[in-house]
């Protein structure tokens, strides 16, 4: 009989510890992922952005393992590039192209896309997104909503397996965000979602709730974000913003 080889989890984190000077940011995640929208929540400062850059393979962890895929993003980046995209808080520290055209076709040279690709590329994700008439725009004249959209049309324009969003709604008017939410939901691969705004997430499969470095709460939203946000509500009667850390 023929052996039927399971696929890799599309997550699998396994004691997961990264120490910076002298504070552990992440202490000892373990999971395994499958869902195709998985939700971070968390406190300012309780490591989800460091978690994110740990599982691209950013940041290489002090111990124990994160594969995507089964590949391991920090050794192996070809494969970081084919299996995740990153959408970063704000835009600026993304866009470091002069045009739309030349944002949007970094990414695919990367791959090792021939120029005419790149250039069939470029045009095809812009007219997806109904933006053709963006292509020779001056990345520096665009508004901060209009900038994180060329970030994620750059990101989508690789097709990575998982596209991570780091908080990709803030800063950004309500009639912006709940226009990038719809470019958001449409897209047809797993995303993973960090987020201040619990609503963001009544949707989704999963949510992870990270609170000094580790997991508090991993389950389906109606679970995890009730204690989330009362939480978050006692916190808010406190004043540690006066704390200093460590
Ligand atoms: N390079 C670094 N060296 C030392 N500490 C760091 C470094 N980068 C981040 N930190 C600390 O790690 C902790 C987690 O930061 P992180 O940015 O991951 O939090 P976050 O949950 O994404 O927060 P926010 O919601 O405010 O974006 C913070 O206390 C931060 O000060």
């Amino acid at each position: 009989m023929r052996a039927t080889s399971t696929p890799a989890p599309q997550f699998d984190l396994r004691d997961l510890t990264l120490r910076l000077s002298g504070r552990t940011l992440l202490d000892g995640i373990t999971l395994t992922a499958n869902e195709r929208r998985i939700g971070i929540i968390g406190r300012n400062g309780s490591g989800k952005t460091t978690l994110a850059r740990v599982l691209a393979g950013l940041i290489p962890p002090t111990s124990g393992t994160a594969t995507l895929n089964g590949a391991d993003m920090m050794h192996d980046r070809k494969a970081a590039l084919r299996n995740i995209g990153i959408l970063f808080q704000n835009p600026d520290h993304q866009i470091i192209f002069p045009t739309v055209r030349e944002e949007l076709a970094f990414g695919l040279l990367q791959l090792g896309r021939s120029k005419s690709q790149v250039a069939t590329q470029v045009t095809d994700i812009l007219s997806k997104f109904n933006k053709s008439h963006w292509e020779d725009a001056a990345t520096h004249t665009l508004s901060q909503g209009q900038k994180q959209l060329v970030c994620l049309m750059a990101v989508l324009a690789m097709a990575p397996k998982t596209v991570l969003l780091d908080e990709p709604y803030s800063g950004l008017d309500i009639a912006t965000r709940l226009q990038l939410q719809r470019y958001v939901a449409r897209i047809d691969t797993t995303v993973v979602l960090i987020t201040h705004d619990p609503d963001a997430l009544a949707d989704f499969d999963r949510v992870i709730w990270v609170d000094g470095g580790k997991i508090r709460a991993d389950g389906p939203p109606a679970t995890v974000l009730p204690p989330f946000v009362a939480q978050m509500h006692d916190w808010g009667a406190l004043d540690d913003l006066a704390d200093l850390p460590d």
